[in-house]
């Protein structure tokens, strides 16, 4: 026998994937009606958003969890929360940065390592995203370890509106760094509390505009500047990058499993240094290994976005930027492909 009790209990659990609380508090069970006769149960839930992974994602929860209990059809419906709930809880979750910058999509990239390439991806996933119509701005969050203009070609500064820093733009992506506030390659000295506020002063007193994504590029590993950006953004969705040996992937996991603790979803994990490809033969080395960006997304549940070889940007003397690689070059796809599933898990 059915019962509708235990049904709307159990998806009661689920929670709403963008609010993240249970449904049965967010009240998103709108109807949950049991043909007893034709073992079919059909549900309307109320979610924050339509569409996109997130709703997928729960359609296949609440799936499972009625295909275990005895339905043996399931009509799922969904309708968007009413407005009312939806600012109490969007309220509740975001942070007074979040409030501010509300309609921008936030996404870090963490490495559980340094020199796997992380600022390298971040750099050319923000400009992909440029490329793909977005209007994106990139913090480079790595604020002892600062790479970003260099790796863009960055020459200007940024400017000064009224109170505001008005970030620099380059391949259409709004950049702000630390590089652009200490003395020519003087080391940051600075540590604990004044990271953090650092880290905040890139929000609140960068004038970014309309924006769709901001990136950051976090420091490697799990450290101080890595856990004030999950508690000043805990919204944001993350990005790892890896390498495929098996050792950057067991330390990459460290940075994966702390996303997950504070609650951040992770989009996928992106492999970098793959192999290398001969020009002459078309054969593949694996010269850091195989295997380890596709071991660490199941271990994370997450997908593998994408596999990116070894090979150097080819740029031109008037428009240095040693990082970038080109549209038409290899990379350059490869990012591209990565930057569409960003834009479909997000929604955007
Ligand atoms: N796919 C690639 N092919 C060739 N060189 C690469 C590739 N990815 C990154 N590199 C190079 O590897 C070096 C390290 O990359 P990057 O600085 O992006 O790493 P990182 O993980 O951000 O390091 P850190 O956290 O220490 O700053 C750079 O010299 C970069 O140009």
């Amino acid at each position: 026998m059915l019962s509708k009790e235990l049904m709307i209990e159990l998806i009661g659990q689920l929670k709403d994937p963008v609010i993240n609380h249970p449904l049965k508090e967010t009240g998103g069970i709108k109807e949950l009606t049991v043909k007893e006769e034709k073992e079919h149960v059909s549900v309307k839930l109320a979610i924050a958003k339509l569409g996109g992974q997130p709703q997928l994602d729960l359609q296949q929860q609440v799936v499972e969890t009625l295909k275990t209990n005895g339905a043996k059809t399931v009509g799922i419906r969904f309708e968007e929360l009413d407005a009312a709930t939806l600012e109490q809880y969007r309220g509740e979750a975001a942070s007074p940065v979040e409030r501010k910058l509300e309609n921008v999509e936030f996404i870090s990239i963490a490495s559980g390592k340094g020199g796997v390439g992380k600022s390298t991806v971040s750099v050319n996933l923000a400009v992909a995203l440029a490329r793909l119509g977005k209007r994106v701005g990139l913090v480079d969050a790595d604020i002892y370890g600062f790479s970003v203009p260099d790796m863009m070609g960055v020459t200007e500064r940024p400017g000064i509106k009224g109170q505001m820093i008005v970030p620099v733009e380059r391949f259409g992506v709004k950049v702000i760094s630390m590089a652009f506030f200490v003395e020519e390659n003087a080391p940051v000295i600075w540590r604990g509390p004044m990271l953090g506020k650092m880290i905040n002063n890139f929000f609140e007193e960068v004038q970014w505009g309309e924006l769709d994504y901001i990136l950051l590029d976090l420091p490697p590993g799990t450290g101080d500047v890595a856990l004030d950006v999950h508690t000043i953004l805990p919204k944001s969705k993350e990005i790892i990058v890896t390498t495929p040996h098996p050792t950057a992937a067991f330390v990459a996991a460290r940075a994966g499993a702390m996303a997950l603790q504070t609650d951040h979803e992770i989009l996928g994990v992106v492999e970098n240094m793959s192999y290398f490809e001969s020009k002459e033969t078309g054969n593949r080395e694996y010269v850091f290994g195989q295997g380890g960006g596709a071991k660490l997304a199941e271990e994370l549940h997450t997908e593998l976005l994408g596999q990116l070889p070894l090979a150097q940007p080819e740029w031109d003397e008037a428009d240095f930027a040693p990082s970038i690689y080109d549209e038409n070059h290899e990379l350059g796809y490869i990012y591209q492909e990565i930057a569409e599933k960003i834009i479909s898990k997000t929604n955007r």
